[in-house]
């Protein structure tokens, strides 16, 4: 039975100033481990605070949300050890090795075999060959492969990713996209991504657009033909 999670009725507003600013209203959403997501809309649309709802990292002012595990139902805080999360500029410990890097949310949750899983994780994105290397001497293509490794190394249900390639090149752009989502498939992880690249957006199977405090629901087809 595959995890999901499940926002209803979502609200967000702020005061700011003394006056109230509404990112949206009454928001549904559900997102499935296993499935890919893409959230597009211009700058400040509030995809990135969506991301953190629904992440239970942050509260919205209204609305439900709910994670469903093993027929289960649970708030949204108790997703927490089970995300992982991918950013446009990487916030890789800058002290430590690639490897210390993946190997620290396992070590953080006691596990005694963290270095080896994260030299398997590290092979599979490419960068077996830069183990000992830290941040500052990486590429940012190679910094964001260290993300995603690190972000999958502990097998989270769920994924999410705010501009992943965001930073980088079109080449280590499609690259880190291939590794994102092949891995995130390999992994059965629910692959949600905030981009303003139609490009990334379309390798998604379920696309939204996040605009004027309205979320829709993109035709994949189309998309896909405009970033061809
Ligand atoms: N705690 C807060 N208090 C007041 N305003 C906030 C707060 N958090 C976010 N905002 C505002 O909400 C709006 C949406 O921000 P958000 O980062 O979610 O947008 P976005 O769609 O991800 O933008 P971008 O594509 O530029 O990254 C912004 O105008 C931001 O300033």
């Amino acid at each position: 039975m595959s995890s999901y999670i499940e926002l209803k009725n979502f609200s967000q507003s702020f005061q700011v100033n003394g006056s109230k600013v509404t990112l949206f209203n009454d928001l549904d959403l559900s997102i499935t481990q296993g499935q890919s997501y893409a959230i597009t809309g211009p700058s400040g649309a509030g995809k990135s605070s969506l991301l953190m709802l629904m992440s239970g990292l942050e509260h919205p002012t209204s609305g439900q949300g709910v994670y469903v595990k093993g027929g289960h139902k649970q708030s949204l805080e108790f997703l927490r050890p089970d995300i992982g999360f991918i950013f446009q500029q990487f916030h890789l410990l800058p002290e430590l090795t690639a490897l210390n890097n993946v190997a620290l949310p396992l070590k953080l949750r006691g596990d005694k075999h963290a270095e080896d899983k994260a030299r398997v994780w590290l092979e599979k994105v490419g960068l077996i060959h830069r183990i000992n290397h830290k941040p500052s001497e990486l590429s940012g293509g190679e910094q964001q492969r260290v993300a995603i490794a690190r972000a999958l190394v502990f097998e989270p249900g769920f994924i999410f990713a705010d501009e992943p390639t965001g930073n980088l090149d079109q080449q280590s752009a499609t690259e880190i996209a291939d590794i994102l989502f092949s891995c995130c498939q390999e992994n059965n992880a629910g692959l949600v991504v905030v981009t303003h690249s139609e490009t990334l957006a379309s390798r998604a199977q379920h696309i939204f657009s996040l605009a004027g405090g309205q979320l829709k629901q993109t035709a994949n087809e189309m998309l896909k033909a405009v970033s061809c």
